[in-house]
């Protein structure tokens, strides 16, 4: 099997979870209050800044050079994403600058910056793959169940659930099952555990803007 099939067997009912969360349901309906969605830019920002440079550490790592240029362009695409997307709600959202990270965002970006630098490299692209792929799957189920007209977040679903995101995402998966065939099993069970840990944080991601987590000190 794929790893990449068996990896999303995996994180299944961590996915299900996601899309139940009132983040997402509300998104969907477009009755998520202004603060919370503001609030998850602001971390969101924040987020995409760390993940950019992931993506680049990843590629200056990759062993093929057509990997590289691959997350060259994940990297550029994610610092597109943040200044086109976030510039735009920020200004809407009246966001001032990047706030500081919550502790979920924290424990998010953190752990991919030291599985980037200090793991194989395997195992840090396993890493950020939730961070391509359950945004795509998310995005789909919004954009295909979403009710309302005019939602405030269209914007934001068309983007996710957008082509152009797909084709990226299709790639990220391709390489990491390109990447897995050469690997060993317990090397292919490192990455599963990556790709299973990375979804759990996207899961506390969402569930933190809905909370608009704060500092307990
Ligand atoms: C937390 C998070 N994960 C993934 C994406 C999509 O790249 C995003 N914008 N934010």
């Amino acid at each position: 099997m794929q790893w990449s099939k068996q990896a999303w067997e995996a994180i299944a009912p961590i996915y299900q979870r996601i899309l139940e969360l009132p983040f997402n349901q509300e998104l969907m309906q477009g009755t998520l209050l202004k603060e919370r969605f503001a609030f998850y830019i602001g971390q969101d920002a924040v987020y995409l800044d760390a993940f950019s440079k992931v993506l680049s550490l990843i590629a200056a790592r990759a062993q093929q050079t057509q990997q590289s240029l691959d997350f060259i362009r994940f990297a550029e695409g994610a610092i597109v994403v943040e200044q086109a997307l976030h510039a735009g709600f920020f200004q809407q959202l009246q966001l001032a600058d990047k706030p500081v990270a919550s502790p979920s965002c924290l424990l998010y970006t953190q752990y991919l910056y030291s599985t980037a630098a200090l793991q194989q490299v395997e195992v840090a692209m396993a890493a950020v793959l939730p961070c391509f792929w359950i945004y795509k799957a998310v995005g789909d189920y919004i954009y295909a169940h979403q009710v309302k007209e005019g939602n405030p977040y269209q914007e934001w679903i068309n983007t996710y659930a957008g082509e152009a995101f797909g084709i990226t995402v299709q790639k990220a998966i391709a390489i990491c099952d390109t990447v897995a065939a050469s690997c060993t099993p317990a090397q292919q069970q490192q990455m599963t555990n990556a790709f299973v840990m990375a979804s759990r944080m996207e899961w506390m991601f969402w569930n933190s803007a809905w909370q608009m987590e704060q500092w307990p000190v």
